[in-house]
C-alpha cells in the first residue's frame, strides 16, 4: 500500500482525535458562499517524513491532480511567475487581482535576485549553483517569506522555504539529494497530498539536473488542519483501502531544470480510489 497514505491516514486520525478546535476563535478564512468564518480542527508541528527512493509519495485515496500539481511548482520555481496567466489550472483564481496578479507571493519571491560573493543570483539558481558546486554545504535553502513583501501578497506563502541536503551513498559515494520544506500552513484535504507531490517532484528534478540520485523528503508543518466542512470527507476518504503506490517516470534525457515541462514527468499505474467532487476551499 502506498506509505503516503498511510502518513495521511495517521496524520488526519491524529487531528480529529487529539486536534484543537479553533471554533469561535478569530480567524481569517471564510466560506465564500455564507461569508461564516471558516473553522478548523488542527495540530501543531506535524512532521512527515518519505523516502523518495522507495517510493513516490502519492495519495491514492482519491487522485492528486498531478499534471496541475507540476505544472503550478513550475509555475512557482521555472517561470518564477506570480500571474494566473502563465497558469493552466484556476486554483489561484480566488486570490490574483484585476490583472491576474497574486502580488509579491511565491514565482516573484524565487525570482528575486540577491547578491553573493559570486555574484547575483536568484533562488533557485542559487540552489542549483551550490548543490552543483558546493554539494555538502549546509546553507543550501530558500525562503519566500519575505517580511519587507507581505503587504503586498494577496495571501501570505504557505509552503515557504526548502532546505536541500546532500549525503554521500554509504555503497558507491554517489550524492543524494535530501530536502525539507516548511511550511506554516496546511489545508490538509485540499492540499496536502498536493504539496508533497509538488515538493518530491521538485526534488526528483533537482537531483536528476544535479547528478545526484533522491533520498528522503521531510515535511515540517506548523498548522496541520482540516477545515470544519472537510471533517466529513475526510472521515469518508480514511476508511478506504490504500492502494498501491504508483511508479514515477521522469524524462533521463533532461540536463537542465529550465527544460523542464508538465510532460517530462509521469505517475504511472497511478490506481486510486474515486475523486471527492466540489470540495469547498476556504478563502
Ligand atoms: N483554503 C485554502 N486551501 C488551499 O489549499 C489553498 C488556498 N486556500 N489558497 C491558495 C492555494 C490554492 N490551492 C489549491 C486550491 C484548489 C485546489 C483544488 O481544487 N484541487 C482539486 C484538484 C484540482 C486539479 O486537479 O486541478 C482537488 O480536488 O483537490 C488545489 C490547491 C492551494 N492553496
Ligand atoms: O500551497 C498551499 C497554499 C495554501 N494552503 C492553505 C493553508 C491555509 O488553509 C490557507 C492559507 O490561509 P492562511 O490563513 O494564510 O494560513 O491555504 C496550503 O495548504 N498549501
Amino acid at each position: 500500500m502506498s506509505y503516503a497514505d498511510e502518513v495521511f491516514i495517521n496524520m488526519c486520525t491524529s487531528i480529529l482525535e487529539n486536534g484543537t478546535d479553533t471554533k469561535g476563535e478569530k480567524v481569517r478564512p471564510i466560506w465564500e458562499d455564507t461569508n461564516e468564518p471558516a473553522y478548523t480542527i488542527k495540530n501543531f508541528g506535524v512532521v512527515n517524513r518519505y523516502d523518495l527512493s522507495k517510493e513516490f509519495p502519492a495519495l491514492t485515496l482519491r487522485p492528486t491532480g498531478f499534471k496541475n500539481c507540476v505544472d503550478e511548482i513550475l509555475w512557482i520555481w521555472q517561470k518564477k511567475s506570480n500571474n494566473i496567466k502563465d497558469l493552466n489550472s484556476h486554483i489561484w483564481d480566488e486570490w490574483a487581482d484585476e490583472k491576474g496578479s497574486i502580488g509579491t507571493a511565491y514565482g516573484y519571491q524565487i525570482g528575486k535576485k540577491s547578491r553573493y560573493k559570486e555574484g547575483w543570483f536568484d533562488q533557485i539558481d542559487r540552489v542549483i549553483y551550490d548543490l552543483k558546486n558546493n554539494p555538502y554545504s549546509r546553507r543550501i535553502m530558500t525562503n519566500i517569506y519575505c517580511h519587507e513583501d507581505l503587504h503586498l501578497m494577496n495571501l501570505y506563502p504557505c509552503a515557504y522555504s526548502m532546505t536541500f541536503n546532500v549525503t554521500a551513498d554509504k555503497e558507491d559515494g554517489g550524492l543524494i539529494l535530501n530536502s525539507i520544506l516548511n511550511q506554516r500552513s496546511n489545508d490538509i484535504l485540499t492540499a496536502n497530498n498536493w504539496n508533497v507531490v509538488q515538493y518530491a517532484v521538485l526534488t526528483h528534478m533537482l537531483a536528476q539536473v544535479c547528478g545526484m540520485k533522491v533520498g528522503e523528503f521531510v515535511h515540517v508543518i506548523a498548522d496541520a488542519h482540516i477545515y470544519d466542512r472537510h471533517v466529513p470527507i475526510i472521515k469518508e476518504l480514511i476508511k478506504r483501502e490504500p492502494l498501491e503506490a504508483p511508479e514515477f517516470w521522469i524524462n533521463p534525457e533532461i540536463k537542465d531544470f529550465y527544460d523542464f515541462t508538465v510532460d517530462d514527468v509521469k505517475l504511472i499505474n497511478y490506481k486510486t480510489h474515486a475523486q471527492v467532487k466540489n470540495i469547498p476551499v476556504a478563502v
